[in-house]
This record gives C-alpha cells, sequence and structure tokens, in this order.
C-alpha cells in the first residue's frame, strides 16, 4: 500500500514545501495525502496533487492531523517549521511532532530530513 503522507509547512516554509513536492510529485501523486488548509491549497494549485485539506494550522489543523496519526492513518508527516518566527499555536505544533514520537511515525522537520523521507518511501514504494 502506498504511504500515507501528512503535508505541513509554516508561512516562510511554503515555497520550500511547494518546491519539494514539486520534485517528488510522481510519487506523491500515488500516496494519500493530508495537509493543513493553506498549505494544502497551495499543494493543490501549484502542484496538482490531491490532498485531505485540514483547518489551517492556527485553526486546529495539526491537531486534526494528530488525531489522524494517533488511529494510525499516517505513516509519515513531512513538517516544515519554521523555528525563527513565534507561532500562536505552539502547543498545537508540539502535540503532533509528540504523537509522531509517541507512535513512532517519521517526522521530518525540515528539507534535509524530508528529502530523506521522501526518497526512502519513494523506494520502498517502488519495490
Ligand atoms: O500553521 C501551520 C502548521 O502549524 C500550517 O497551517 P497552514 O498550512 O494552514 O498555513
Amino acid at each position: 500500500m502506498n504511504p500515507r503522507i501528512a503535508l505541513i509547512a509554516h508561512d516562510k516554509k511554503k515555497d520550500d514545501m511547494i518546491a519539494l513536492a514539486t520534485e517528488y510529485a510522481a510519487f506523491l501523486k500515488q500516496c494519500t495525502l493530508v495537509a493543513t488548509g493553506t498549505t494544502g491549497g497551495r499543494l493543490a494549485n501549484e502542484v496538482g496533487l490531491t490532498v485531505d485539506r485540514k483547518h489551517s494550522g492556527p485553526f486546529g489543523g495539526d491537531l486534526q492531523i494528530g488525531s489522524l496519526l494517533v488511529e494510525g492513518l499516517i505513516d509519515a508527516v513531512i513538517f516544515l517549521r519554521d523555528p525563527m518566527t513565534p507561532q500562536p499555536h505552539e502547543p498545537d505544533i508540539n502535540a503532533l511532532v509528540r504523537a509522531c514520537d509517541v507512535h513512532n511515525v517519521a517526522c521530518a522537520t525540515n528539507l534535509s530530513s524530508a528529502h530523506l523521507v521522501l526518497s526512502q518511501l519513494q523506494s520502498n514504494a517502488a519495490q
């Protein structure tokens, strides 16, 4: 089964997310994707991905994705966080990353780790 991947990016990281998703578009089109609201909108419009869009992060989107993850419905999280900008929903962000640790779900929080996770998932899917 192709992986179920959550894609999330803070505002200053959204261009990076679009570039990353464009690079892996052929693979991501075979995956089941979920994203926070604004990230998901851009992924759909600019990369042509089919994405289950949740609420925007500050309105609970990270928590919605965390809930799916706790239910065992997410295989990996690509979460391009902005470490330089305070976020109003910091507790939600921490809750999602903590849920990844609790449930041993791969969570890439920067571009380098995102490339490693996506390229590994891609090669797993090709086998
Ligand atoms: O804030 C976010 C993650 O914490 C992302 O939300 P958006 O994709 O709606 O901008």
